[in-house]
């Protein structure tokens, strides 16, 4: 198992943890990389945006890219907010993806707003700023029925969270 799909909210620590995950990897040896959303946004997907037929369209490409590599026998982290179960169940029928869910609470999401866009969402309609379209805010997201993991990030540390997930995908190649 070499495909991992991380799931969760803007601001969660998708990235953080899949960058961390892959550096620790590396070092040990591993082929690894990542492939994150907010990154093939300005590339490959670019003419995307976040309607559910966009979203679907932005994991069908970016899981197709994922399956190549992972067939070349690199551990690929796909790391995208990823908010419709029946795509997850997709990529895992279809590429065998395991499922890890970066769960945090709004409320913490709300505190950590790194890049602005909750408070974008919480603006009066009509405001010329408003998004209208944020996962978890305006725009759904489905809780993982089944995920292979789940990592709390208001309650373990970066550092904690990193070990679990790494020790997961060693344990299971
Ligand atoms: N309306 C809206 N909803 C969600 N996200 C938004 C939106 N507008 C911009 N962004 C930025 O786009 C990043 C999410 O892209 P993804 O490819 O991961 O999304 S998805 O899986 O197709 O739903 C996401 O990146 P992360 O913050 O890293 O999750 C945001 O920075
Ligand atoms: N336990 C944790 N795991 C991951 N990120 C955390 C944790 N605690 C705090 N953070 C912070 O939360 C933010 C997560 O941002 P990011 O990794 O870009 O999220 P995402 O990719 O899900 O949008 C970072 O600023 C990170 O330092």
């Amino acid at each position: 198992m070499r495909f991992i799909q991380l799931t969760g909210l803007s601001g969660a620590g998708k990235t953080t943890i899949a960058n961390a995950v892959q550096e620790r990897l590396r070092q040990q040896g591993y082929q690894t990389e990542v492939i994150d959303g907010d990154v093939y946004r300005q590339t490959l997907c670019k003419d995307l945006g976040f309607s559910r037929e966009d979203r679907y369209e932005n994991i069908r490409r970016l899981s197709t890219v994922a399956a190549e590599k992972t067939k070349a026998g690199v551990i690929t982290l796909l790391s995208v907010i990823h908010p419709y179960e029946e795509m997850r169940k997709w990529a895992a029928d279809n590429y065998g993806a395991h499922t890890i869910w970066i769960h945090c609470p709004l409320e913490t999401l709300l505190d950590r707003d790194t890049k602005g866009l909750y408070r974008r969402a919480l603006l009066p309609d009509g405001h010329p700023e408003k998004l209208h379209n944020l996962t978890g805010v305006n725009d759904p997201y489905e809780v993982p029925v089944s995920p292979q993991l789940i990592i709390h990030t208001h309650e373990e540390t970066i550092h904690d969270a990193v070990e679990r997930l790494s020790s997961y995908i060693l344990a299971s190649l």
